[in-house]
């Protein structure tokens, strides 16, 4: 058995993970997945009950029961990196042996679900509206450090990189799916069939121009214009590629939900965004237990 060393498995004092700085049985198997740290409380707002409280940087976790069922809330922060970090040490929670160093025989699979703010580049899905991302497309390289071709969408990645023509020095997108059973589950007439795009910045790399221009001014409308096998890219936002990619490769089953809040066709923001986001949660639970 590979025994992980001190340097790549890092454990705290105290037994618990690196950066989340959780132990095990602080857990559960249903895990949903914020950016904003203070998003967090406003998912366990509606719990029944709070067992487990536990900050470091960006990470704030909850772990508690909705209407009887154990629920832990993580915020990422901003990003794929984070991403990276948050993916791989929720799965060592659950399948790696903390005492023995050795990856555990028996596998456990979580449920990850994301709840995230987004940003339309559809005219036709507007602010305030909830949006399950079926596919995603990351442009932000995460999936290439790792053995993941297996469970990229090919065609999906030739016919992206045949449309955007991308500046040769930016990393080729990936293309994965959502976990289909959740999309099931989550599924229903209120809410869009998305295919979101995430990258590695809100102003360029999402085709907005304050200051500075951008190396390709189309970018946006590209993305906009892009079908595929009849799928359109819906959104834009920060994380969703990389949860769906680590998810899949982990052998856990991931979804996002996200709370459109701007659509960058039509140039609106949402009046109320905390509202927003409310609707999305409260969508979201109620689907988790229903
Ligand atoms: O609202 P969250 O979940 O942070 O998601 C979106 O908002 C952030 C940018 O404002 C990025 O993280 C993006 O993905
Ligand atoms: O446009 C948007 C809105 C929210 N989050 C993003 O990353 N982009």
């Amino acid at each position: 058995m590979n025994h992980l060393a001190a340097s790549e498995l890092i454990l705290n004092q105290d037994g618990s993970i690196y950066h989340l700085n959780l132990l095990p049985e602080q857990i559960a198997q249903t895990i949903l997945l914020v950016g904003d740290q203070n998003r967090v409380e406003k998912i366990t707002q509606y719990f029944d009950t709070v067992e487990v409280v536990v900050k470091k940087r960006e990470f704030h976790t909850q772990t508690g029961t909705y209407k009887g069922k154990r629920i832990t809330v993580i915020s990422t922060g901003i990003g794929t990196d984070n991403i990276d970090i948050v993916l791989n040490e929720l799965d060592a929670l659950v399948n790696i042996d903390f005492d023995t160093r050795e990856i555990k025989p028996e596998h456990t699979q979580l449920d990850i679900i994301r709840i995230g703010t987004s940003g339309s580049i559809q005219q036709e899905i507007p602010v305030d509206s909830i949006l399950l991302s079926h596919l995603a497309v990351g442009f932000d390289s995460l999936l290439h450090f790792y053995q993941s071709d297996e469970i990229q969408l090919e065609d999906f990645n030739k016919a992206l990189e045949r449309h955007l023509d991308i500046y040769d020095r930016n990393s080729k997108p990936y293309v994965v799916a959502a976990d289909q059973h959740l999309i099931a589950q989550f599924s229903s007439p209120e809410v869009y069939e998305g295919f979101t795009g995430s990258n590695v910045g809100f102003y360029a790399p999402q085709g907005r121009v304050l200051r500075l221009p951008l190396r390709d001014d189309n970018m946006k409308g590209k993305l906009a214009t892009f079908s595929h096998r009849g799928k359109k890219i819906t959104n834009l936002e920060m994380e969703t590629s990389a949860i769906y990619g680590l998810s899949k490769m982990l052998g856990h089953r991931a979804l996002s939900v996200n709370s459109i809040i701007a659509n960058r066709a039509t140039g609106n923001f949402t009046s109320d965004g905390a509202q927003a986001i409310d609707k999305t949660i409260r969508y979201a639970l109620d689907k988790l237990v229903g």
